[in-house]
């Protein structure tokens, strides 16, 4: 299984935005929806061996994280295009404003879950798994031989991680680069899809 986990700092915790104008009234759930694209879909097909976790930290009731599970999403749920996909996320931050237990996940569709998780939570989840952190300056990608199977890349939105973070981090995630310069969150991970694919992880 590949798995991604987002913090997405500023990305709306409830369905408040205009799908008219995401990048203007949601806290850039635009860039989460291409992050979905970027993690799922491939030219007329879906991943289904990929796990993606979104923590929304954004108001007005953070924080809320929803998993995307591929094995079980049906992909005509989850289309491509933006706003099918915010549109699939506005209808999951309804469904959270009635959890009230941290720990309890609702699951909204099939295989697409929300709850009052942390990005903590979700990282403290995930700690059995290879771990690696994408932040420009970590190690080149092309130098690390992966494990076959679970590995889980965090990766930051538009403002990136924090120092708070990057701390909570430290000796938790391997600190891993694909390049040289700072890329969109939705590049990185269809980069790094597609290096998995060529180097023949599943
Ligand atoms: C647009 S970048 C964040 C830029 C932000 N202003 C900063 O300075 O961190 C979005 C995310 O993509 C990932 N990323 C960007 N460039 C990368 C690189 N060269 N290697 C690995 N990950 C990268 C990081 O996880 C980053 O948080």
């Amino acid at each position: 299984m590949r798995v991604f986990i987002i913090k997405a700092n500023e990305a709306h915790t409830d369905f408040d935005f205009s799908l008219k104008d995401l990048p203007g009234t949601s806290g850039r759930i635009d860039l989460i929806c291409r992050a979905l694209n970027a993690a799922f879909h491939l030219s007329h097909s879906f991943r289904k061996n990929v796990r993606v976790y979104v923590t929304f930290l954004g108001p007005p009731d953070p924080p809320k994280t929803i998993r995307f599970e591929g094995p079980k999403i049906r992909p005509k749920i989850l289309n491509p295009d933006e706003i099918s996909i915010a549109k699939v996320i506005g209808k999951a931050l309804k469904v959270g404003r009635n959890i009230r237990n941290p720990t309890k996940e609702v699951e909204v569709l099939p295989g697409i879950f929300i709850s009052r998780m942390t990005f903590e939570d979700v990282v403290r989840r995930n700690v059995k798994m290879n771990l690696y952190l994408l932040e420009e300056g970590g190690k080149d990608i092309s130098n690390l031989v992966f494990p076959k199977d679970n590995l889980a890349f965090i990766l930051g939105d538009h403002l990136g991680l924090t120092k708070e973070d990057l701390s909570f981090l430290e000796g938790i995630a391997e600190k891993i680069s694909i390049g040289p310069k700072a890329y969109l969150t939705s590049h990185v991970i269809s980069f790094v899809n597609i290096y998995l694919d060529r180097v023949g992880i599943p």
